[in-house]
């Protein structure tokens, strides 16, 4: 858009603009005078249009624009006051210069009046004549230009009053007492205040209470040019009264502040005066806010909005410095839940999520302000106590933990019962720098769970070796399916009337890299714990699936084969759909494949499991209760699982010899026939222990009198031939 108001009008330039001829019109009714006018005026090299009349006058100013007109006033058409009040109102700024013979005061009087630039009696001296007129075209070449600068001015400054209103910073101006004397339009949205009610207002008003001291040099800039403050961050109050508080989002702004000193231009480069300053500030609250929130993420735990592991590590080293200067020793618990991934698995997330946000409260409420209740991760908390006595200290809280925790925690009608292992150390004595400390506590912590959970254990120096033997478990288990370590071995389970063989455990092995065989006692418990047993459990079922499709493929008798079950497994969702897909993978008949599971692990969540297992039966799938008589469970509650197996602990049958086991081990084979279930007895090495196991009436019995686990192979060559020495040996004992 331009702002040359001249580039509207087509046929003509302004003056000054651009030099071309001045445009004349002369006006009178004498031709020699307009005559002589005209050559007068061309000499002098004016562009002239002549009427002879007022009536023709008006003719030519309706054609075109003029620079000057010399009007004659007694004219018999029109009289040239008429011809002046025309262009006064046509076009007000072409001026006139009145020539003419009436040589009264009241004449010119009124030629001035009406609109005339000068006045020249005629007859005229010709110089007298051109001077006037230069000078008329001089004036009014100067007045338009004093109007386009004018003109260029009032837009520009809209221009910048638009800006500046329509910016979407907050601009403002303040006299040198720091009072407002020009707030923008975007105060009102920012902060809430009409523009009215800041001018006059000392600048302290909207700030934030906390950000006096700094603003007071922001706001007292005097520099100018490159040195001014700039982008500095700075708290704005917003109105507390305001009314529309939609407009808002909280209750100050955060702006970054650039301001720079005023100074009186006139005063001259040598006496500048300081009058103020001026400031611009950006609204930064929305990006203050989302690096506080990317800030809160990365030092704190989302669902308990507790500090995580960074941010302990931090307040850890900060109570670390302070307790070197006071000499005062400081403490980090290690606390983790127990069993809480049995309670996530089979309760689900939400339970577990809600568990886990109870436990924080109550931890909170056992701890003093000072201390530092963090989540690590999981269902892993971390105490700093920062101002200890002594030791006794720990132990005393600690119990107080245990205690709150040991109370049942309610979420969404469930009663949960959850405890809490703990590890300590203490600093100085175990050790002045952060991650061991933090490490140490850890280590405690899985000794505690270790020693029976829901206690305190201090670290002490040696306890590396079996957290860290533990951890490179957990870390070769992961790999071990990946890397096909495990094995399967198979323990005959013999009739003992027949000494036939009527069926096998599979026993779960692991070939480990570094360590040769181990056996379950050595990785099952961290299995357990990590969550690992799961996909072992899975491919137990399935090796052990393919093991009887193979056996029916090589036409040997078919088997009964029976699988541990481990908690985890069992209360896993997917647990029903995993062995039912093995079976049907390798299509076996469901009473082949029996699942052995301890009495104790059946009862711990009894409505789940018995329609787990019902619904296992209902495809044939056979249960036994495994380690029978170590447990503590009801026989009406027992009734209720569709068993079909017996198996007595081997610790019942290994002292046979004490009358008080042999009366238990005598009652519970009675009691599993009179069930009609098959009575297995576990860990039988002795002939007499056959011999006293086969009066009693066990149906079968498993142990290394019979024969040790066997690899696959060795099952199978047994199978062939179908355990005639066990016959022997068996039948030998009862006779
Ligand atoms: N002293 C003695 N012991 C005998 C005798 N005969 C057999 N045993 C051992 O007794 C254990 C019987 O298995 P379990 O009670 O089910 O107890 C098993 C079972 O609870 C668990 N387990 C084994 N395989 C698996 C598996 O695939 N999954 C799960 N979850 N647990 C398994 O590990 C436990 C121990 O398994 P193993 O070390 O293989 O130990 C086996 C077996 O080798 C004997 O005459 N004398």
């Amino acid at each position: 858009m331009s702002d040359d108001p001249t580039e509207s009008d087509p046929q003509r330039s302004t003056v000054s603009a651009f030099p071309v001829r001045p445009r004349l019109l002369v006006v009178d009714d004498e031709p020699l005078i307009l005559e002589g006018l005209e050559r007068l005026l061309t000499s002098r090299d004016y562009d002239v249009v002549t009427a002879n009349g007022g009536c023709d006058a008006l003719i030519a100013i309706g054609k075109q624009q003029f620079d000057a007109i010399l009007l004659d006033l007694g004219m018999p058409d029109l009289n040239g006051n008429e011809v002046l009040r025309f262009v006064a109102d046509r076009s007000a700024d072409t001026p006139v210069i009145v020539v003419s013979g009436d040589s009264t005061i009241d004449a010119a009087i009124r030629a001035l009046r009406g609109g005339a630039a000068d006045f020249v009696r005629k007859p005229y001296e010709p110089e007298e004549l051109l001077r006037r007129l230069d000078n008329t075209l001089a004036r009014r070449r100067l007045e338009k230009e004093n109007n386009h600068i004018l003109q260029r001015l009032q837009q520009s400054e809209k221009w910048h009053r638009f800006l500046v209103n329509s910016s979407p910073d907050f601009i403002y101006t303040l006299d040198c007492e720091g009072r407002f004397t020009f707030v923008n339009d975007r105060v009102e949205s920012l902060l809430g205040y009409r523009r009215e009610e800041l001018l006059g207002q000392h600048y302290s008003l909207v700030i934030h209470e906390d950000d006096l001291v700094r603003a007071e040099h922001i706001f007292n800039e005097r520099r100018a040019g490159d040195r001014n403050a700039r982008n500095i961050e700075i708290r704005l109050k917003c109105n507390p009264g305001m009314r529309r508080p939609r407009l808002m989002n909280g209750r100050c702004k955060c702006v970054e502040l650039t301001a720079t000193g005023m100074y009186d231009e006139e005063a001259g480069p040598f006496e500048r005066r300081f009058i103020g300053s001026y400031g611009v500030a950006k609204d930064i609250t929305e990006r203050k806010q989302a690096e506080e929130t990317v800030h809160y993420q990365a030092y704190h735990d989302l669902l308990t909005g507790l500090p995580n592991r960074a941010l302990f590590r931090d307040h850890l080293g900060l109570m670390l410095a302070q307790a070197k200067r006071n000499q005062k020793p400081l403490a980090v618990l290690s606390l983790d839940l127990d069993h809480f991934k049995v309670i996530n698995d089979s309760l689900g997330h939400t339970i577990g999520d809600e568990l886990l946000l109870a436990v924080g409260a109550r931890l909170r409420q056992c701890l003093r302000e000072g201390d530092t209740l963090a989540r690590l991760g999981g269902d892993e908390f971390a105490v700093l106590l920062p101002t200890l006595v002594s030791r006794s200290d720990v132990e005393h809280i600690c119990r107080k933990v245990i205690q709150v925790l040991s109370k049942p925690v309610y979420v969404k009608g469930h009663e949960i019962y959850i405890s809490v292992s703990i590890g300590a150390c203490v600093s100085p004595d175990d050790g002045d720098m952060i991650d061991s400390l933090i490490r140490q506590a850890e280590i405690a912590m899985y000794q505690a769970k270790s020693h029976g959970r829901s206690r305190l254990q201090f670290w002490e120096p040696g306890m590396q070796a079996p957290y860290s033997e533990r951890m490179q478990i957990e870390a070769d288990l992961r790999r071990a399916l990946a890397r096909n370590e495990f094995v399967l071995f198979y323990q005959p389970q013999v009739d003992t009337v027949s000494g036939e063989v009527r069926g096998f455990e599979a026993l779960l092995r692991w070939w480990h890299p570094q360590r040769g065989l181990l056996t379950p006692a050595d990785f099952i418990p961290v299995a357990e714990e990590s969550g690992v047993i799961v996909p072992i459990g899975d491919w137990v079922l399935r090796e052990a699936s393919a093991q009887l499709a193979e056996w029916r493929k090589a036409d040997l008798p078919a088997m009964r084969l029976s699988v541990n079950i481990s908690a985890r497994q069992l209360e896993s969702p997917d647990f029903v759909d995993s062995v039912m897909r093995a079976v049907q993978v390798y299509a076996l008949d469901g009473r082949q494949l029996e699942l052995e599971i301890t009495e104790s692990l059946l009862m711990r969540d009894f409505e789940a499991n018995a329609i787990k297992l019902g619904r296992l039966s209902a495809a044939g799938i056979r249960l036994a209760i495994d380690d029978f008589g170590t447990g503590y469970s009801s026989f009406k509650y027992l009734s209720r699982f569709p068993i079909h197996t017996l198996k007595i602990d081997q610790s019942f049958v290994q002292d046979l010899d004490r009358e008080e086991n042999l009366s238990i081990v005598n009652a519970m084979i009675a009691m599993g026939r009179g069930m009609n279930l098959t009575v297995i007895a576990e860990g039988v090495e002795t002939e007499s222990q056959l011999a006293r196991l086969q009066q009693m009436q066990c149906h079968e019995i498993q142990g290394h009198y019979c024969s040790p686990p066997l690899s696959g192979h060795a099952a199978t060559v047994m199978l062939g031939q179908h355990g005639p020495g066990f016959a022997h040996g068996v039948q030998r004992a009862a006779s």
